[in-house]
């Protein structure tokens, strides 16, 4: 089968990151995507990050109706670095019989040489690589006919809608009590309300994310 990998930190998953795996999906004929968020990212270290349990939980909320989207606990260890070329280099050995197609932004497609080993990821998948922010079409393919000669990497454009969406806007606005609705799925704005994710107050005095009952006009 071909699975595709959305590896990521999803703090928290936000429409971003799921359009990338349905366009992937779609684009590729994949049978399968699996959401692999990093236990502890060594490039990431915030003070105000979630613990690994509730980005997963996120994850699980955003993913569970679609079937052919699903979570890979792989990298789900936060006692030890997530390293791309390990996992999959790991996965290739405990899947045999699945061509993988790591799926990512432009912003890691042009930061992956400073990636633990990286050289060693190019021959366990194909790199599926979208537009984001600042990169256009020429930056991406100059930076693909780079990478594949000088280190006999296989990557694809991955076309899909362009978002100005990160999870570091995510955590901003609600921080700051602003609505994040649909820019996560509704269950995910739910869990990060409930659970007063990135916030500094302890109490929820019911503005945040404009999820309180409504009334009619
Ligand atoms: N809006 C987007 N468009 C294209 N790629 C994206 C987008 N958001 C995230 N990605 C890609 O998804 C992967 C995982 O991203 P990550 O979980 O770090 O989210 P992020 O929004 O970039 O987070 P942060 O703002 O905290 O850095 C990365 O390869 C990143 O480039
Ligand atoms: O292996 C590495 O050194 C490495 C460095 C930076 C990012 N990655 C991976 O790239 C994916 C996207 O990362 P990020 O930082 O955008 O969350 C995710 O799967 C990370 O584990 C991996």
């Amino acid at each position: 089968m071909k699975i595709g990998i959305m590896g990521g930190t999803f703090d928290p998953i936000h429409i971003g990151h799921l359009l990338l795996g349905q366009f992937a999906y779609e684009e590729f004929g994949l049978g399968e995507i699996w959401f692999l968020p990093n236990g502890n990212p060594p490039h990431k270290r915030r003070k105000d990050e979630c613990a690994l349990q509730l980005r997963v939980e996120m994850i699980r909320r955003a993913i569970r109706d679609v079937p052919y989207f699903k979570l890979c606990l792989h990298e789900a260890d936060e006692s030890v670095h997530s390293y791309t070329y390990k996992t999959m280099g790991e996965l290739n050995a405990l899947y045999p019989g699945n061509d993988f197609y790591f799926i990512l932004g432009a912003d890691s497609l042009f930061s992956i040489e400073t990636w633990k080993c990286f050289r060693e990821i190019f021959p366990t998948c194909t790199i599926l690589a979208a537009m984001r922010d600042d990169k256009d079409i020429t930056d991406m393919q100059g930076q693909i006919q780079y990478l594949e000669q000088a280190y006999g990497a296989r990557v694809c454009i991955l076309q899909a809608p362009l978002l100005e969406i990160s999870s570091t806007t995510l955590r901003q606005r609600a921080s700051r009590r602003q609505s994040i609705r649909y820019m996560v799925p509704d269950a995910v704005a739910e869990y990060i309300r409930k659970n007063h994710l990135y916030q500094k107050r302890e109490a929820d005095d019911g503005r945040f994310g404009e999820d309180s009952e409504k009334t009619e006009a």
